[in-house]
């Protein structure tokens, strides 16, 4: 497994294209009948991908976890943003169709992931973070998930915000996910930009027409950088980085914490005045 270490905000002003891509970008995670995890030490969050096509995908143990098996000490919160898909946890199967969300608590032993039709494959986003008791695992619909509609289409920022395990959604021990949805014409997110230096965040970026690219922006408010995302590709956000991005189309994302508290809400804003 691919391992990410955390970066120093000092040390990230020296970094060129090559170096930011290096220790922050998170590519390659979706391949057709495979399932592929990244190790990332911010807040030990593993960030990963299954794409079944004909094959259907285990989630299997890695040696540097030291577990007898991969949720032995960790939940982990799935998306599914492609064809109809099915997830099993030890013997119980759920229908994880696009943009619903499966969480699964400490100590499940087999997961596995399907897809329904080999022409339209699932594509399944997975975070997972150390876990230290068992939450229920629970399956929440695009439907049902609590959604906030921000933004505004003269600042192109026009979106709508699905959350599905926060504090009074799915409930977990350090998990916090959902996605959100660019309107039609809008291309930014999640500008005015913000950090949160009790969680680390990843980005995922989907449905973004395969010749456009999303500007990612990270780094302090201050001493800002850009890194070019394209469709199906994520991006780790280190606690003392803000994370925006805007692109050439509109576009969806899952977003993705773990660290000190679960509440969604505790940002520190940063003005666009103050930024640099
Ligand atoms: O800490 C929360 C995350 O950065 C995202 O939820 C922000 C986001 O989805 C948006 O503004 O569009
Ligand atoms: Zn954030």
């Amino acid at each position: 497994m691919r391992v990410i270490h955390g970066v120093h905000p000092e040390d990230f002003k020296r970094y060129d294209t090559t170096t930011i891509r290096e220790r922050f970008l998170v590519d390659k995670i979706i391949q057709p009948d495979q399932l592929v995890n990244v190790y990332t030490h911010y807040d030990r969050m593993i960030v990963g991908g299954a794409n079944p096509v004909q094959q259907t995908l285990s989630l299997e143990n890695y040696p540097n976890l030291r577990a007898n098996y991969f949720l032995e000490r960790r939940e982990i919160g799935i998306i599914n943003v492609a064809g109809d898909g099915e997830v099993t946890v030890d013997g119980k199967t759920f229908t994880v169709n696009k943009l619903d969300c499966l969480y699964i608590g400490k100590g499940s032993r087999d997961v596995t992931f399907r897809s329904k039709r080999p022409a339209a494959p699932a594509v399944f986003f997975l975070l997972s973070a150390p876990a230290h008791t068992t939450y229920p695992t629970t399956l929440l619909t695009h439907a049902d998930a609590a959604k906030v509609h921000t933004g505004d289409s003269a600042t192109a920022n026009q979106r709508t915000i699905n959350k599905y395990i926060h504090l009074e959604g799915i409930q977990s021990c350090q998990l916090v996910m959902g996605l959100t949805i660019l309107h039609n014409g809008s291309i930014w997110n999640t500008m005015p930009a913000h950090v949160h230096d009790r969680r680390m965040e990843a980005y995922f970026y989907f449905d973004l027409p395969a010749e456009h690219k999303v500007f990612h922006y990270m780094g302090e408010g201050h001493e800002t950088r850009h890194v070019l995302l394209q469709n199906h590709e994520a991006i780790v956000s280190p606690p003392w980085s803000i994370h925006s991005g805007s692109a050439t189309a509109s576009y969806s994302f899952i977003w993705g914490m773990a660290g000190e508290n679960l509440d969604y809400t505790d940002m520190d804003a940063v003005r666009i005045a103050d930024m640099l």
